[in-house]
């Protein structure tokens, strides 16, 4: 079965997908802890716990650093603060500005669906010149739901102009997050292998994978994304 015969919409994740973002979020987890007297976590640590949205990154922060669960909001608050204009840390990963104009310029719809809120994630699109590329962004906070949950994601095709029951399209993410969702949707998902994920890639519900931007392209086109 092809997945698309003609430009279907393509949607995205954001962190551990399209960005790098992980050194970003790191060093406003460890100002946070800092301010609140906490020893600091590693960049790998923190990575381990990006996926699900703020608010479980922070429970698995408090955990993590057996820190009072009653400081969790505060510290949020806090990190939400510094959050929203953290980008200087962050890099696309590699090929990804160059495939997104191009899968523009073929016709595809694109869109985000992400756990990151609605205000960093546009911040971070912004910073890199590729908001414009998005007919459709959902943030961790456009809805109650979020990824694994399929609302988000439903959201984000329809907005894109998917039908609603059977959508031609395809989700592009690298997390358990994300390929949860996508098999609750139902959507084909491509898993990009660079992510942040804790699970190896044979275990998670896939499509297909790719270890570079431009082999994305192909997947897409060629329909060798085939259930
Ligand atoms: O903010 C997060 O925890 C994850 O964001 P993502 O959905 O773009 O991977």
């Amino acid at each position: 079965m092809n997945v698309c015969m003609a430009p279907c919409p393509v949607v995205f994740d954001l962190d551990g997908t399209l960005i790098d973002s992980a050194p970003d979020i790191h060093a406003c987890v460890n100002a946070v802890l800092r301010e609140f007297h906490v020893p600091p976590l590693t960049l790998d640590q923190v990575r381990s716990f990006i996926g699900g949205g703020v608010e479980l990154l922070w429970k698995k922060i408090v955990a993590a650093t057996h820190t009072d669960p009653g400081k969790q909001q505060d510290m949020l608050a806090a990190f939400m603060a510094r959050y929203h204009t953290a980008t200087s840390l962050t890099r696309l990963f590699p090929n990804v500005e160059e495939t997104l104009g191009i899968l523009a310029d073929r016709g595809h719809p694109l869109g985000i669906c992400t756990n990151k809120p609605l205000r960093p994630t546009e911040a971070i699109l912004d910073h890199f010149g590729i908001r414009a590329l998005f007919g459709h962004i959902i943030g961790g906070d456009s809805l109650a739901e979020k990824k694994p949950d399929p609302a988000p994601l439903r959201a984000a095709l329809a907005g894109l102009g998917a039908h609603p029951e059977a959508p031609q399209a395809v989700f592009v993410g690298d997390s358990e997050f994300d390929a949860a969702c996508a098999a609750a949707v139902p959507v084909p998902f491509v898993i990009y292998s660079h992510g942040y994920r804790q699970t190896p890639i044979d275990q998670l519900p896939h499509l297909a994978a790719f270890d570079d931007f431009t082999a994305l392209l192909g997947l897409i086109e060629t329909a060798s994304v085939s259930a």
